[in-house]
């Protein structure tokens, strides 16, 4: 075999050795560069005769179409190669069954709150909507609240730019604001009765939504639930109420021998108060007195803001926090699971 076919044997053999595109232009300098051995034999034939160089150059030209054959047929295998490797990488079996979403579900808080209110409608209580941001009226003075009451403070009240005496400039605190809102057009509505000295409906509602406080710690959020409830008529008593949320305890914790404690207490918008504790008589925990609401008497200055004579009208409210009914319930013990928004934490109550 001559000198040229070795060299062409050479380079088809470094060629296929090459495994990636680099190692083959790497392998082609060798033959085809500037100082490549095709190159070389190029440059040797400048001393020979114009004979000589012509069939010299024709073999080495021969030789180098040889060698550039080898390579471009090396590059399209090494892109077939990677090609093979992309569609094997990338491959989708179409045949697989479609991936689901999750099946989405409320929040425990949402739950709590559903069943709050289905227990309460099916003792004839109304559910009460309103704003979340208040005016002081609603949310402090019209309950009674002394202008120099601590709650007052910016210690414990989100105020929001803008608002004046009259338009809304706070976060409310609670939702009694919107019990007030609810009874003053209960009164408005029926105006015509009172003045002809006629009975009007009794109101019964609960108020139940957002409230703001600051304030946040593990069994405090700045946001959090609250759900009250006022029953005022001619002849309402704390005997009603006693009655009442009894038996909204005894549904919503699905538990017929619990029992409730009323223990005295204070609020500006009550007299008497009371916070009421109740009791298991069976389970994890039996035996321990839990706070859940806090409840009393609707104060004479709350009935006569809301239009009525306090003379004639009487009745009892009650205050309590869903998020708080929904740790007892379900067994939670830091309110901030409710707000993290946690799907691993979520989704075990759907
Ligand atoms: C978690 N809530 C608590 O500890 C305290 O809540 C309470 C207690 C007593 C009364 C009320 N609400 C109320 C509403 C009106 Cl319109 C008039 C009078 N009172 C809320």
């Amino acid at each position: 075999m001559n000198e040229l076919d070795s060299l062409v044997e050479s380079a088809q053999q470094l060629f296929a050795q090459a495994a990636t595109p680099a190692d083959l232009e790497n392998a082609k300098a060798q033959f085809l560069g500037k100082s490549g051995r095709v190159t070389e034999l190029m440059k040797g034939m400048a001393q020979l005769s114009v004979e000589e160089k012509k069939s010299r150059g024709a073999a080495i030209n021969v030789a180098k179409q040889a060698i550039e054959a080898a390579l471009t047929a090396r590059r399209q295998a090494l892109a077939d190669a990677e090609l093979q490797n992309q569609l094997k990488a990338e491959a989708l079996d179409v045949s697989l069954p479609g991936r689901r979403r999750g099946q989405g579900g409320l929040h425990p808080v949402s739950l709590t709150l559903e069943r709050i209110e289905g227990i309460f409608a099916s003792m004839g209580f109304d559910v009460a909507d309103g704003p979340e941001i208040e005016t002081d009226w609603f949310n402090f003075t019209a309950l009674n609240t002394p202008e120099d009451h601590p709650a007052r403070s910016m210690h414990d009240t989100f105020y929001v730019e803008g608002g004046t005496e009259t338009a809304p400039n706070l976060l409310r605190t609670h939702t009694s604001p919107m019990q007030v809102r609810y009874a003053v057009q209960h009164v408005k509505k029926h105006q015509a009765l009172l003045d002809a000295g006629q009975s009007m409906p009794e109101i019964r509602v609960i108020a139940p939504g957002r409230t703001y406080r600051v304030d946040s710690d593990a069994t405090h959020s700045p946001m959090f639930h609250q759900c009250e409830g006022i029953w005022i008529g001619e002849n309402v008593s704390f005997k009603d109420l006693k009655v009442v949320f009894t038996d909204f305890c005894r549904t919503f914790f699905e538990s017929d021998d619990l029992v409730l404690r009323f223990r005295p207490s204070f609020f500006p918008f009550t007299e008497p108060s009371a916070e009421i504790d109740i009791q298991f008589q069976t389970g994890p925990l039996a035996g321990r007195w839990l706070e859940v609401a806090g409840s009393g008497q609707v104060h004479p200055n709350v009935v006569r803001n809301m239009g009525l004579d306090p003379e004639k009208y009487i009745g009892f409210a009650f205050g309590m926090g869903p998020d708080r009914l929904t740790m007892l319930r379900y067994g939670v013990n830091d309110l901030r699971l409710f707000f993290d928004g946690d799907v691993r934490f979520l989704s075990q109550f759907q």
